[in-house]
């Protein structure tokens, strides 16, 4: 294999980012490999969304380099962008336009070949049938969230940054989207960062995960070996640990 088929889809170095006082993101670095899907843990405030809106570029860091796809995201930003995509609860879709208008918007905005199709195979596949043509303002919170999944989708990207995907669906829905993904990351290669709440989610999708606590990495390992290493039954257990500061984690830390 050559190296660049081996080289980091991600890379973060040293990121810091800083809201007046408060330091939000401090000397977090980690790598994500092509075809994995990177958890993002933390309790609230712990930097995760953050941290994705610097992957993103849409806040510059204080200090400390990105790189996606080989591109550093300081100078040469937008050959990513190109081939990224992401969903935020933070971010809405624009109101008045249906939702089939808003794919067709961003469809077109970034290039895509066959938008009609891919539309179609996305509104089949997330269920938006039923609200393809209301007004994004109507849906309720889960319809909004597949429909934002859906806008993340739509370039098929290398890299998807997702930041709480499944929070306000129900548990067959999540469980579905989260099959979804799961095929998405094999059939195209993607590399995926997860930002969740849901240590089940996590342990499903992620084979590798980042502890963050006040901004900084507190861990970071497969949620198996996590597991093993603060000697628990699962993953849920280890972030109260490293919440709580009660775990005793074997060789771990960083
Ligand atoms: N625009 C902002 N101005 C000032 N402080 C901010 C701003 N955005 C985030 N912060 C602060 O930065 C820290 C990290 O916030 P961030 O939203 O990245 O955390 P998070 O891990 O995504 O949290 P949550 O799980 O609650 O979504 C918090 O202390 C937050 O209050």
């Amino acid at each position: 294999m050559r190296d660049w088929v081996r080289r980091p889809a991600i890379i973060a170095e040293g990121l810091v980012k800083r809201y007046g006082t408060v330091t939000a993101v401090d000397q977090v670095s980690f790598e994500a490999a092509p075809g994995t899907v990177l958890g993002l843990l933390g309790g609230n405030g712990a930097g995760k969304t953050t941290t994705i809106a610097m992957l993103l570029g849409l806040l510059i860091p204080d200090s400390g380099r990105i790189t996606v796809l080989g591109h550093d995201m300081a100078t040469d930003r937008f050959a990513a962008l190109a081939r990224m995509n992401f969903s935020s609860p933070y971010v809405s879709l624009p109101h008045r336009l249906s939702v089939r208008e808003n794919l067709t918007v961003y469809g077109h905005l970034y290039g895509v070949r066959g938008l009609s199709r891919r539309i179609a195979r996305l509104a089949e596949e997330l269920e938006l049938g039923p609200f393809l043509d209301r007004p994004a303002g109507q849906l309720s919170a889960g319809q909004k969230t597949r429909a934002a999944l859906a806008k993340a989708l739509i370039n098929t990207p290398e890299v998807l940054l997702l930041d709480e995907p499944t929070a306000s669906l129900d548990p067959d829905t999540a469980d579905r989207v989260r099959g979804w993904l799961e095929r998405y990351r094999d059939e195209t290669g993607a590399t995926v960062v997860l930002a969740s709440h849901n240590m089940a989610e996590v342990e499903r999708l992620c084979s590798d995960v980042v502890m963050l606590k006040h901004g900084r990495v507190v861990d970071r390992g497969a949620p198996a070996a996590l597991i093993g290493r603060y000697g628990r039954q699962d993953l849920e257990q280890v972030f109260l640990d490293i919440a709580r500061g009660t775990g005793v984690a074997a060789g771990g830390g960083s």
